[in-house]
C-alpha cells in the first residue's frame, strides 16, 4: 500500500539545458567551474561505457562545490551512487535485445531495488538514432527508423507506458530537427530530451525550438568555449512548445 504513496519525480520537469558529464571522462577544476556556473539548469551524470562507484562519487563531490541540480543516468549498478537530486533508468526501445529495454535493469532491480530512492527515480525511455554512437553500438538499436517508426515508439513510451521522460539519442552527430519536433507534437505528458551533436549557439537555438530540453555532452570535452555558449542560446530562446504543456 504504502508504494502507492510514492509521489511522481518531476526534478527533470523544468530543465531547458543540461551538460551531461561522463565520470570516465576527466575534467579540469577550472573546466568544472565554468560548466558549474555558466546557468545551465543541471548536470546529468553519465556515460555508456567505464562507469564505476569510485568515478562517479568523485565526479558528483566536484560538481557539489556548486549549487546547481545534478542528476545520475543510471547504467551500471556500479554507479549508483547515494546523494543525487535524482536518478534516471535508460531503456533503449529501438535495441532487438530485451537486456537493454529491461533486462538489465530488471536484474539491477531484483539484486537492489531495495535500496532505491523511488521518490527521485524516472524512466527514461531511448530512441537512439544515430547507429554510430557508443550507444547504438553496444545494444546493437535499429537506428534506420523512418519517422512514422520513430513516432510510434515515442508514443508507445508516452502514451501507453507513461514513462516520464522520452530521449532522442543522436549522440556524437547534430539530429533531424524536423523528425524531433514531429515526436514532441506527438507526446501527450513525457518530456522530450534531444541529445547529439550541439556544438554550436544555431544548433543549440534549433534543437531548443524542437524539444524541451537540450542535452550537451562531447563537446564539453572538445571545446570547452563553444559548450558555454550552448547555455544562453537555449536558455534564451522561446519557448515554442509552451502550448503543448
Ligand atoms: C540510486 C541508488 C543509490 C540505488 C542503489 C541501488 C542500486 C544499485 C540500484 C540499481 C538501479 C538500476 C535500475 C540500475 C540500472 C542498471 C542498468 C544496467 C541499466 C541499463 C541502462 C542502459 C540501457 C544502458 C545502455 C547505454 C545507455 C542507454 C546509455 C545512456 C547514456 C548515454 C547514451 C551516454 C552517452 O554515452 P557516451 O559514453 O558519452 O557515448 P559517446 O561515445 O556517444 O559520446
Ligand atoms: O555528446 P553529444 O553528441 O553532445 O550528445 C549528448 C548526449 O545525448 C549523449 O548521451
Ligand atoms: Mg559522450
Amino acid at each position: 500500500m504504502e508504494e502507492r504513496m510514492i509521489s511522481f519525480p518531476s526534478f527533470y520537469a523544468e530543465w531547458r539545458h543540461v551538460f551531461k558529464l561522463d565520470p570516465d571522462r576527466p575534467i579540469a577544476d577550472e573546466a568544472l567551474e565554468r560548466v558549474c556556473l555558466s546557468g545551465t539548469d543541471a548536470i546529468l551524470v553519465g556515460g555508456s561505457s567505464g562507469v564505476t562507484y569510485d568515478n562517479t562519487v568523485e565526479l558528483l563531490s566536484r560538481i557539489r562545490r556548486y549549487e546547481l541540480p545534478c542528476a545520475c543516468e543510471l547504467t551500471d549498478p556500479a554507479g549508483a551512487v547515494p546523494g543525487f537530486d535524482g536518478y534516471l533508468v535508460p531503456m533503449v526501445l529501438n535495441t532487438p535485445h530485451r537486456e537493454w529495454l529491461i533486462g538489465r535493469q530488471a536484474e539491477a532491480l531484483a539484486d537492489y531495488g531495495r535500496l532505491m530512492p523511488w521518490e527521485s527515480v524516472a524512466g527514461e525511455a531511448y530512441i537512439v538514432l544515430n547507429g554510430e554512437a557508443t550507444v547504438a553500438r553496444l545494444t546493437e538499436a535499429e537506428a534506420d527508423l523512418t519517422p512514422a517508426q520513430t513516432v510510434a515508439y515515442a508514443q508507445l513510451a508516452d502514451r501507453l507506458w507513461r514513462v516520464p521522460v522520452l530521449y532522442l539519442e543522436y549522440s556524437g552527430t547534430f539530429g533531424d530537427m524536423a523528425l524531433v519536433r514531429k515526436v514532441r507534437d506527438g507526446l501527450s505528458q513525457a518530456r522530450l530530451f534531444y541529445g547529439g551533436g550541439v556544438r554550436t549557439p544555431e544548433q543549440a537555438r534549433e534543437a531548443a525550438a524542437a524539444a524541451h530540453t537540450v542535452i550537451v555532452g562531447n563537446v564539453v570535452y572538445d571545446d570547452l568555449p563553444a559548450a558555454l555558449a550552448t547555455v544562453p542560446a537555449v536558455k534564451n530562446s522561446v519557448k515554442e512548445q509552451d502550448h503543448v504543456f
